[in-house]
């Protein structure tokens, strides 16, 4: 791993994190202790076991440093990310999707517990596993108007396990959290905006940045162990379940997605996605 100081566009120095063929780039503003977090997997930023291993070290990482907040965004031109990556769980080696779903529940409760605020910069279209992490922080900013959020997973033919789904409901409500996921709807950005999926829309990159910075500016304001606990509390049920169904969820889903009838599902998804 390198270290390097870069000048920011504000002048201020920024410790920039970087790997040799890392998927995941990260600066920190050495004034603001924000990090900004870039996931940069050519060509979707589809979720698989070394990608989620990569961002699940990251943010660790940033626990570890201390950093006082952080914006999840993309490094690639229109996909915030295509979430899960099909073809784990396509025709797949039995052992490696058991390491894949148990990298995933890491990933996401690291991702959902984190002790300092985090904002995620939508920049691109954010299916499923992309909506997930957008879900997952605390504060959502999307690049309007072209790309789409959801999560779309009846579309493939498959189910949204409970996590997922609380996750929705904690930030939509129930009553649209059903009919979002029932009907695997992707939301446009204006779309999203009414229904409270994202908290606001910007019409370019920059502006994301700078109202994300804004948003996690405020706990500068707010005792650290404030935020967290009030955090831990109230995400604490769908963490807790996660955390007590573990194996279960792991079971049940690598039986699930192995099953004849999903594997036809997803095989005619991932063609219609080649043409
Ligand atoms: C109680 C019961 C509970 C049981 C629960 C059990 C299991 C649940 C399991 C899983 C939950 C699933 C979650 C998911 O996240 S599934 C993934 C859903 N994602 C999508 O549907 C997105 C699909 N992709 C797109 O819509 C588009 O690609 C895009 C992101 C909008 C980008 O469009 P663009 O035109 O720019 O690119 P292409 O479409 O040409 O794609 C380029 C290239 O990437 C491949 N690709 C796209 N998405 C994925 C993906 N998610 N995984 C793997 N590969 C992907 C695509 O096929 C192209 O490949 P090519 O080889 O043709 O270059």
């Amino acid at each position: 791993m390198l270290r390097r100081l870069i000048l920011s566009r504000n002048n201020t120095f920024i410790n920039c994190r970087y790997a040799s063929q890392s998927m995941v780039q990260t600066t920190v503003d050495e004034k603001s202790g924000i990090a900004t977090v870039t996931m940069n997997k050519s060509p979707v930023n589809s979720l698989n076991l070394e990608f989620l291993d990569e961002i699940k070290t990251e943010l660790n990482k940033l626990e570890k440093d201390k950093v006082k907040g952080m914006m999840l965004t993309s490094g690639l031109q229109k996909i915030f990310s295509a979430g899960l990556d099909i073809t784990e769980f396509y025709n797949p080696n039995p052992d490696r999707l058991s390491k894949f779903w148990s990298t995933l529940q890491d990933t996401w409760l690291t991702l959902y517990k984190t002790p300092f605020p985090t904002a995620a910069i939508i920049n691109g279209h954010s299916p499923a596993g992309g909506c997930l992490f957008a879900m997952s922080c605390d504060y959502r900013i999307m690049v309007g108007p072209k790309y789409t959020i959801g999560l779309n997973e009846t579309k493939l033919g498959i189910v949204a396990p409970k996590w997922f789904i609380d996750t929705m409901v904690a930030v939509i409500g129930q009553r649209k959290a059903e009919i979002s996921l029932t009907t695997g709807k992707m939301y446009t950005t204006d779309e999203a905006l009414h229904i409270g999926l994202i908290d606001e829309s910007v019409p370019d990159v920059n502006t994301a940045l700078t109202q994300g910075n804004l948003f996690l500016n405020n706990f500068q304001r707010i005792s650290p162990w404030a935020y967290k606990m009030t955090k831990d509390i109230t995400r604490q049920s769908t963490v807790q379940w996660l955390i007590d169904n573990k194996q279960k969820d792991l079971d049940f889903v690598v039986t699930y997605l192995q099953s004849a009838e999903v594997q036809k599902s997803l095989g005619l998804y991932l063609q219609s996605l080649k043409k």
